[in-house]
């Protein structure tokens, strides 16, 4: 069942259309949020102004009773209060609260009085150091973080919960093998199986913790990822009310316009056989699974492998094979930066340009579309 059949689905700028703003439920009876049988708590131990290209937000680092990660929320609009971070502590003196950053208004912007009553904006990101700080080209992680925070600072209404769940929460050490096995022609996902990990080991109890800080019960998420939306809404009293897609600018040309318009699910692209490439997931609670290996008529994913520019077959299995074969290197991309020009912000440099041919972002994101169920359309290359 895909997420869209229940959730609304917005475009980022109908979103930003003040017209099909969704006004605010009154909130419902809370339960404690559970981990590991542990009711989960956060605390927001400072909130500080952060000036950036595209406006300015507050950034909060929590701390958790669940893992020793600080993870980070940045919030745009003055209206969106953390109770942990503003409830009073014993012996706090004054200057103490204030460098704390509680009850400070800094006035970031005017806020349109409409907005205050609407639902905000809310991206759950995990940690890329590659894709962020590094500008790796193979993810588009930088990209989303990016328009995130541009349509939050129009709306000046939302929040993104940015958890240090390095690679899929495999940490950076990992992913980095992981890598190296992307450049032997392995897909994302095979990557972290033939390294003993899940697809995806992200579960999001803390960020369920932090929006009930925050009192935010209802969001309008910002994701392509199903399981992010079945995660979130698990067992708590959160609830979504639209969805708004992160489909990558760079698919977005003229030439790919009209996949928007498509219902989930595939774009008709003479290159792919999809009846080949068969079911493409299932979800367990823990953790979600993925069936690629074989489809139910026994035949491979042989045609998913090629149009993705991987050599082989290349399904999980015995490490040994992987590694006594020659790594087969894409070819490299340097063409997304000017480099005669002075250097951009990071903000600047994820918003690309058009992109005329198939990159390793776009193969990362075809992996994440057509292997682990992303809810995004796939454009002609
Ligand atoms: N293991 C691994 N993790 C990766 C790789 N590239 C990006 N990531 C991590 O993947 C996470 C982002 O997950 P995605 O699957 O891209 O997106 P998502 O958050 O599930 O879904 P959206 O909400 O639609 O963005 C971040 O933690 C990245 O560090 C990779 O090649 N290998």
């Amino acid at each position: 069942m895909s997420a869209d059949s229940e959730i609304h689905v917005l475009k980022p700028d109908s979103y930003l259309n003040n017209d099909n703003h969704t006004e605010k439920a009154s909130s419902k009876e809370k339960s404690p949020i559970i981990y590991n049988g542990k009711i989960v708590q956060v605390e927001c131990k400072v909130r500080a102004r952060i000036p950036y290209p595209g406006g300015q937000f507050y950034l909060q680092l929590y701390h958790n009773n669940i893992d020793s990660k600080e993870h980070l929320v940045y919030v745009f609009g003055e209206h969106i209060k953390s109770k942990s971070l503003n409830s009073k502590k014993q012996d706090e003196t004054e200057i103490q609260r204030k460098i704390r950053g509680a009850d400070i208004e800094h006035n970031l912007a005017p806020l349109p009085s409409k907005n205050q009553n609407v639902i905000p904006l809310v991206r759950i990101h995990s940690e890329c150091y590659t894709g962020e700080t590094v500008s790796s080209t193979r993810c588009d992680c930088g990209y989303q973080l990016a328009e995130a925070m541009r349509l939050m600072s129009i709306a000046n209404n939302g929040v993104v919960i940015y958890l240090r769940q390095e690679g899929r929460n495999i940490g950076l050490m990992e992913k980095l093998k992981a890598y190296n096995l992307q450049d032997m022609g392995h897909d994302t996902v095979n990557a972290n199986l033939l390294l003993n990990h899940p697809a995806d080991g992200r579960s999001y109890e803390i960020a369920q913790a932090i929006l009930d800080d925050l009192e935010i019960n209802e969001i309008n998420i910002l994701t392509n990822n199903p399981d992010k939306i079945e995660k979130i809404t698990l067992n708590s009293n959160i609830t979504v009310a639209n969805r708004i897609p992160m489909v990558p600018s760079w698919w977005l040309n003229k030439d790919t316009a009209d996949h928007m318009e498509t219902p989930h699910g595939l774009v008709h692209n003479p290159m792919i056989n999809y009846d080949q490439i068969g079911d493409q997931v299932s979800s367990s609670s823990s953790s979600t699974t993925f069936v690629h290996e074989h489809t139910s008529n026994g035949t491979s994913s042989k045609e998913y492998n090629e149009y993705l520019g991987y050599e082989k077959d290349n399904l999980p299995g015995d490490i040994n094979k992987t590694l006594s074969e020659p790594p087969s290197l894409f070819s490299s991309e340097h063409n997304l930066l000017d480099l005669n020009k002075p250097s951009s912000s990071s903000y600047e440099r994820h918003i690309r340009p058009t992109r005329p041919t198939m990159t390793e972002a776009d193969k990362y994101l075809l992996t994440k579309a057509l292997k682990m169920g992303h809810m995004l359309d796939i454009p002609k290359f």
